[in-house]
Parts: C-alpha cells; structure tokens; sequence
C-alpha cells in the first residue's frame, strides 16, 4: 500500500536521528513522490514541510529552520502528512487550508477546491464593479448572488475587497454551505453574508431568493465539466472533490443554463452574470441565448484566462 510504502522508505533515515534538517526532509519526500508519480513533488513536500514547521510556504520559513534538525514529533508529523499525499490527497485538504486571493480559507474533502484561474474571475467581477458610478458603489452595494459558494472563495474575496458589497452565496450541498458559512466566520465577514442552501435546478427555486433581491450582479463557477471529460480527471479530483461540483452534464450546459434562467428574474436592469466556463462555451452559451430571446440577455464579453483560454463570460441583461 503507498501508505506503507513511504513508512519503509521512512526507514532508510532511522540511522540519523535528530540529524535530518527541513531542505534534507523535503528533498527526501519529493524524490519519494517522483518516484511513485506524484505530481508536482516538490511543491508536495515544500508544502508539507513549511506547514508543519509552522509557515505557509517553504521559501517563507526562516532559513535557520532550513538547517536545524527537525525534532522526532516533527518527522513524525512530515511523515503521516506525506503519506497521505501518496494515496493522491490534494495538498490542500492536507493541510486544511488554502490561500485565495490572500484570503486563507479552511479546506474541508470533499468541498470543491478553488483554484487560481477563478481569481481571474474575482478580479474581473471587481474591475466592473469599480466602473460604475461612484455614488452607486459608495451608497449601498452592489448586492451579489453567488451560485455554487463551495469554500465560500468568490463570495468571500469579493466581500473583502468591496466594503459597502452584499453577497447572497448559494450552494446546494450541505458541506459547502457550513464550510462558506465557517470560512465567513473565521474572517468576520459574516455580517455582509446570506449562505443558503439551494438547487438552482429546482423548480421554482428563484422564489426563495426574490425576498432577498434584486441584485447588481450574479457571479458562478458552476459545474462545468463535459461528462465525457470527468474520466480524464486527475485522482487527485475524482477520489476526493465532490464530483457534483464539476459534472456540467453532456456538453457542461445543465447548471449554466439554470443560471442563465433564473437570473434575469432575479437581477435589477442591466444587471450583470460572470460565469467561469469551458473554452467550448462562449460559442454555446451565445448560440443558446439566441435561441432564448425570451430572457433579455446578451453575451457582452468573453476574456480569456492567464493561460490565453476563453474562460471567462459576461453576459448582461437588457430591457425587454
Ligand atoms: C466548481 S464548484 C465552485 C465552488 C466555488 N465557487 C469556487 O469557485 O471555488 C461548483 C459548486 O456548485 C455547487 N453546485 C452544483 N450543482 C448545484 C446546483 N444545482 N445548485 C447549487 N449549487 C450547485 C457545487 O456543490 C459546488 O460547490
């Protein structure tokens, strides 16, 4: 089993107690990781390490602490850590938690884990909010309706860096709205926050958030994965993420097409939906809302992702 495997390996050490030092540790355990395939080994155990001696990455620690040998507790620690890492946990689960926009978030399996392409949607969301009327922005707002909160990392790092904003985070699994409700906690921003638990395919589930609006804006990165292409998901995703939190359906449409449809209810005129998506969906998402005259919505923008891919949509409601 790899759990076992790495405790033999372990053994290998037992000849210098108290001599190992964290740069030895850590390149122990990524030759570990290579060798049995774990990706990005050394980030693997850079990470590990750093967080058991304390810091966040291992670049930040002290560099006495690079040196000194690292007490039996410690390597004990390392050990089960990076055991776990051999049976393919995601790194952030390990360490329970994950930097989002310098927000640090608890990280709990199998509540999905943000990743960095969604900062880009944040800051985008952020851009359009600072271009609107400043007498708009400084009043009250904007009021923000998040569809599929997860750890709460949209919703939260919007909060964080629009002080007057409002955000109604939504998610239909239990696990991901106690962790948004905890991560709002533990960074006082539960004052500004509404985290309910929904399925935006219900019927009729629109009714349960119209006492809340209207809202300035709706923001997803909803499931959007072609169920063809979950099976070529890294173990990492398929063992340990909630697998709804990523299956679109046949062509990664089902929960954006909900949203596409509830919003218009539910946004104020000219309100605006940023979704994160596929790079097949700008062609779909446009061609679907042409065949939907009836909601009043049209794809004003689509930006691409740090990797040069169209990822991002901004579709904007107009009057009827
Ligand atoms: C890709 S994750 C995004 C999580 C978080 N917003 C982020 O970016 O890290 C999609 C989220 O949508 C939620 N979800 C899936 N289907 C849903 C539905 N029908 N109604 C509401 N939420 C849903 C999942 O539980 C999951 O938390």
């Amino acid at each position: 089993a790899p759990q076992g495997w790495g405790l033999n390996s372990w053994k290998s050490h037992s000849s210098l107690p108290g001599m190992l030092s964290a740069t030895r540790v850590v390149r122990h355990w990524t030759q570990v990781f290579e060798e049995r395939g774990i990706p990005e080994a050394q980030e693997s155990s850079e990470y590990i390490v750093a967080h058991v001696l304390g810091a966040k990455t291992f670049q930040s620690l002290k560099p006495v602490l690079w040196t000194e040998p690292l007490t039996p507790k410690q390597l004990q620690c390392i050990q089960e850590l990076c055991s776990r890492r051999l049976q393919r946990m995601p790194v952030q689960y390990i360490l329970g938690e994950w930097d989002f926009r310098g927000l640090t978030l608890k990280m709990v399996p199998p509540v999905f884990i943000p990743r960095p392409e969604t900062e880009e949607l944040v800051e985008w969301v952020l851009e359009e909010v600072v271009q609107r009327p400043p007498a708009l922005v400084a009043q009250s707002g904007p009021l923000i309706l998040e569809v599929g909160c997860g750890s709460g990392a949209i919703a939260l790092s919007l909060l964080s860096q629009l002080p007057q904003s409002r955000v109604i985070a939504v998610d239909k699994e239990e696990a991901a709205v106690s962790l948004t409700r905890e991560n709002a906690q533990r960074l006082q921003l539960q004052e500004r926050i509404r985290i309910l638990p929904l399925d935006v395919t219900s019927e009729g589930c629109w009714t349960h958030l119209l006492p809340w609006g209207p809202v300035d804006l709706v923001v997803s990165n909803p499931p959007y994965v072609f169920h063809k292409d979950m099976g070529q998901l890294a173990p990492e995703i398929c063992s340990y993420e909630d697998l709804v939190a990523l299956d679109g359906g046949e062509e990664g449409m089902d929960i954006i097409t909900h949203i596409l449809t509830l919003a218009p209810r539910l946004l104020n005129a000219s309100g605006s939906i940023f979704l994160e998506v596929d790079t097949r969906h700008p062609e779909l998402v446009s061609s679907w809302l042409q065949s939907r005259p009836d909601l009043h919505l049209s794809l004003v923008a689509v930006r691409k992702d740090f990797c040069g891919r169209p990822r991002f949509l901004h579709v904007q409601k107009s009057a009827p």
